[in-house]
């Protein structure tokens, strides 16, 4: 890209903020801005845009409170770099004036140079007024926690007695945590790898190739990415094999299964099983077969609706089924903070509906005997356990079956890992038995 044509962090960080509040996810707008910025820059970029997503619901109300009146649609940009400045002022360690005047020269960026004048007035107005402006936020929950009140309410009526946990943990900077290849390294040899390149990390509890990062990085950076010794993935998502309780010889399905984390984690286990990895979305499953590919493993991928089994399956049942199912994230809001932004309150009915449609039209898929494991990553029991209750309301040969293990807290049906537990992402697990 011509240097003329490169924005700068903070202008680059306004124009996905506003993709993003118009509709986009936050992790494609930020692909595609990036693009045009100088490659040293993108770590500033990262923080920003992030940050600002994640605290948007309290950004905004001070934005509000700043502005005379409220900006016109076309100039959505400038409300998004007011944002931006007034996030580094509140969080970030840049000094205040170095804050102010790149927020202040990135409307030119932009092709705003009216606003500049605009964006300094406010930022100083913020510097003036921080204590008063702070205490407000204070007085809504909204504002306070940073999440719309639909997603607050459905916390609390959920989680009484955690919620307040939960809106706090969502608010965190997620971990980075890696999945120790088994066919490569044991836990601890990779701990020594990562030692000797100056690289801190500890052992995740529970999770025998589970590694915890004490700063993100890039995978690049990590000894063997390139060839398949470690791969990115939370420690709640690696406890999924093992309920699965896999044997040589077994037939596999993988019915959600793209991006590929928990189906390379399968194969990695035991490479010679036979494992179809289904998927609806055909660009989704390309990045399984490069994971696939990158650590040297194989499975049949197959781009279908899981849900409609007559238009793929072959009539040969599984020894194990996984389901792990769309669903609102509400367990990973800290990796995804738009999904504040993004999800709406309908849109828990909707993926209920497509839950339970996985359950019922892939259970007779399962042999006798056979275990169907079925996670979220959701933090909502309409997802979870009252899924689960449901299904073996309505399906009698269905039996839950109890881990050696439990993975998480006992709930009614199954076990739920809420946002924080243990640093871990929210997950939900349920293991189901063919009697
Ligand atoms: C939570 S993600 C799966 C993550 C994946 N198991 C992993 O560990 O990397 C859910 C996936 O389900 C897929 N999906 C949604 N509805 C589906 C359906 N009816 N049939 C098959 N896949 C579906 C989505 O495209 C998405 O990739």
């Amino acid at each position: 890209m011509a240097k003329s044509n490169l924005l700068c962090p903070r202008s680059a960080a306004a124009l996905v903020i506003q993709r993003v509040i118009q509709g986009q996810s936050l992790n494609t707008a930020f692909v595609d801005i990036s693009q045009r910025l100088d490659e040293t820059q993108r770590p500033l970029f990262h923080q920003l845009t992030y940050g600002v997503i994640r605290w948007f619901f309290a950004l905004e109300s001070i934005s509000q409170q700043l502005l005379s009146k409220s900006l016109k649609t076309k100039d959505a940009d400038i409300q998004a770099l007011l944002l931006v400045g007034i996030y580094q002022l509140r969080s970030l360690r840049i000094p205040d004036h170095a804050a102010l005047s790149e927020t202040v020269n990135a409307s030119n960026r932009l092709n705003k140079q009216w606003a500049s004048g605009l964006i300094n007035a406010c930022l100083r107005n913020y510097q003036r007024q921080q204590e008063t402006l702070e205490k407000n936020l204070t007085e809504q929950t909204v504002t306070e926690y940073a999440h719309p009140a639909w997603l607050i309410e459905k916390y609390q009526a959920d989680w009484p007695a955690l919620w307040q946990n939960i809106l706090t943990a969502n608010n965190q900077q997620p971990p980075m945590m890696l999945r120790v290849n088994s066919r490569e390294y044991s836990q601890s040899e990779y701990l020594e790898l990562l030692e000797k390149a100056a690289i801190s990390a500890t052992a995740i509890e529970n999770c025998p190739q589970g590694i915890l990062l004490e700063q993100a990085c890039d995978v690049f950076a990590l000894p063997g990415f390139v060839e398949g010794a470690i791969s990115v993935q939370d420690g709640a998502a690696q406890q999924v094999v093992d309920l699965l309780d896999l044997q040589p010889n077994q037939r596999i399905l993988d019915a959600c299964s793209a991006p590929g984390g928990k189906t390379c984690h399968i194969l990695e286990r035991v490479p010679t099983n036979e494992l179809i990895a289904l998927d609806i979305s055909q660009e989704r499953l390309k990045q399984v077969e490069e994971n696939l590919s990158r650590l040297n493993l194989s499975a049949n991928c197959l781009a279908a609706d899981a849900s409609n089994p007559q238009n793929w399956w072959n009539g040969e049942q599984f020894d194990r089924i996984l389901i792990d199912a769309p669903c609102t994230g509400s367990g990973v809001i800290r990796r995804h903070p738009d999904i504040k932004l993004l999800r709406k309150p309908h849109d828990i009915d909707q993926l209920a509906q497509q839950q339970q449609a996985l359950l019922d039209n892939l259970w007779p898929l399962l042999k006798p005997d056979g275990l169907m494991v079925y996670t979220t990553c959701s933090a909502f029991k309409q997802e979870n356990e009252l899924q689960i209750e449901a299904f073996l309301q309505r399906q009698p040969e269905a039996k839950e079956h109890v881990p050696v293990r439990a993975p998480a807290r006992r709930v009614s049906f199954g076990y739920q890992l809420l946002p924080g537990d243990n640093d871990l992402d929210g997950f939900y697990y349920a293991c189901l038995r063919h009697r």
